[in-house]
């Protein structure tokens, strides 16, 4: 068996969280409020729920539960927040870590966190030692948040002593940076990503500001709230791990994910898009075509990052249809993709797209909570494309908007100012990796091999 450990770091690891053990116990006919079986739902032949639950029982001889391997680092109101949700009563009290509220908001502090560090290890190597064999590690948090910055950090440093060369996955949300108010975010994102890039193996870009587009633009929303954000993100989750919470086609595990998506260990950066999304209420005539679907897929609105795809060439590109899908339709909606000529590959990277159907229907279990439009069938599209790096672009730029020096120096204590310059420099390499692995061509991966 291949278990997978969920970490939830700060409030938007924390919230999130919340959002998707819900929907995956409603998957898995698990009551979300405690963990016991629904005697309603028949069991599937498929279902693998023990990859993320495992069996517990409060009472000898008592009712089986399942009991979510996660793990919750946050601040006290954060976890009392779990206390009194819709999932109140599925955590063990000794998953749920607290730290104090006065490191918040800033990377150095919550990197010092060392109690709180070594409890997070110490619940950790109980989960797996409930666990037959450890397949990785999922990590949930913002950049721009001070746990979700350091003491991400601090933890995947320490995941590799103790855990070796364990998976690590990072679901990692940028912020809708106001550099105005909130200037401390832009440190800590630029900290955080500069050290990720070598402790994680895959990093799935979850950026709030093309969210909030989505919350607007396809839920028809008047306003985005994080709880509609988390949603979507909520079924990004859903659909990415299906392979792995049930006998799936693509992406069965966090290992084929990485060998299909990441040609250099540090190019890990992972774009993606979802289709068709809907608000709850939409009046359908028909579900759409697996053919609309995809070419949807590749539209920027269906992107879950504000930047402009198109601008990149994607090293690989995993397309995972769910629901009513035969194959020949899929075939069809790529071969339009490809005769659009809408996306690019790079030179060297001819093969193109890897597609597999999930045949679990789709959205079936969405919770009413949600307010999310169920569909047929849909699809969820994964890249590693080159445009990421505008991100690091981006920050760089936004670290001499803001001055970020003179910030740091005031705030930043237990970190060396030349700490800082080796991270700004790490993303100012990053750009350039990105641009030259795009410009690289076949010859010139002839000659390196050569060398
Ligand atoms: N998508 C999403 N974003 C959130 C959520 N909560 C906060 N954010 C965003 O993430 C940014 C900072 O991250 P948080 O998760 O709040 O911070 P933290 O990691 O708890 O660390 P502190 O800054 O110490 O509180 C905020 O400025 C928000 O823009 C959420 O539930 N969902």
């Amino acid at each position: 068996m291949k278990e997978y450990i969920f970490l939830n770091i700060g409030s938007t690891g924390i919230n999130l969280a919340q959002s998707y053990w819900h929907l995956f116990c409603l998957e898995h006919g698990i009551s979300p409020n405690d963990g016991e079986p629904d005697l309603l739902c028949l069991p599937k032949d498929d279902d693998n729920s023990h990859v993320i639950f495992r069996e517990t029982k409060t009472i000898p001889y008592g009712p089986i539960k399942y009991t979510p391997r996660s793990v919750f680092v946050g601040e006290q109101s954060e976890i009392d927040s779990i206390r009194a949700g819709s999932c109140k009563n599925l955590f063990p009290a000794e998953s749920l870590i607290d730290c104090p509220s006065e490191c918040g908001g800033v990377y150095s502090k919550s990197y010092m966190l060392k109690v709180q560090l070594e409890k997070t290890i110490e619940q950790m190597r109980k989960e797996t030692e409930l666990a037959d064999s450890i397949e990785g590690f999922m990590l949930f948090n913002s950049i721009g948040g001070g746990l979700g910055s350091g003491f991400t950090n601090a933890l995947l440093e320490q995941l590799g002593d103790s855990f070796g060369k364990t998976q690590k996955a990072g679901f990692n949300f940028y912020p809708v940076y106001d550099i105005s108010s909130k200037p401390h975010q832009v440190i800590n994102s630029i900290l955080a990503l500069a050290k990720m890039q070598d402790l994680l193996n895959l990093s799935f870009v979850l950026d709030n500001s093309a969210l909030a587009r989505m919350c607007t633009n396809q839920l028809e929303r008047e306003s985005a709230s994080f709880k509609d954000m988390n949603s979507i993100a909520t079924l990004f989750l859903s659909q990415l791990t299906c392979s792995m919470r049930n006998d799936g086609a693509l992406n069965t595990s966090l290992s084929e994910m990485e060998s299909n998506l990441v040609p250099y260990p540090t190019i890990h950066n992972i774009v993606s898009s979802m289709a068709p999304l809907y608000p709850a209420q939409k009046v359908l005539e028909n579900d759409l075509l697996v053919t609309d679907i995809t070419l949807k897929l590749f539209e920027q609105a269906s992107f879950m990052q504000n930047i402009d795809i198109n601008q990149g060439k994607y090293m690989a590109c995993a397309v995972v249809y769910q629901g009513d899908i035969v194959p020949k339709d899929v075939g069809h909606g790529i071969s339009r993709i490809k005769t659009s000529r809408t996306i690019q590959f790079v030179d060297w990277c001819p093969t193109g797209f890897k597609c597999g159907i999930n045949y679990q229907t789709m959205h079936e279990q969405i919770p009413d909570i949600m307010d999310i439009k169920r569909v047929k069938r849909g699809a969820l599209m994964l890249g590693n494309s080159s445009s990421y790096r505008e991100f690091p672009k981006m920050f760089v730029q936004m670290s001499e908007d803001i001055n970020a020096l003179k910030i740091f120096k005031k705030d930043f204590e237990c970190i060396e100012e030349s700490d800082y310059d080796v991270a700004l420099e790490q993303l100012k390499a990053k750009v350039s990796d990105y641009t030259e692995i795009e410009a690289e061509t076949v010859e010139d991966e002839g000659q390196t091999e050569e060398h």
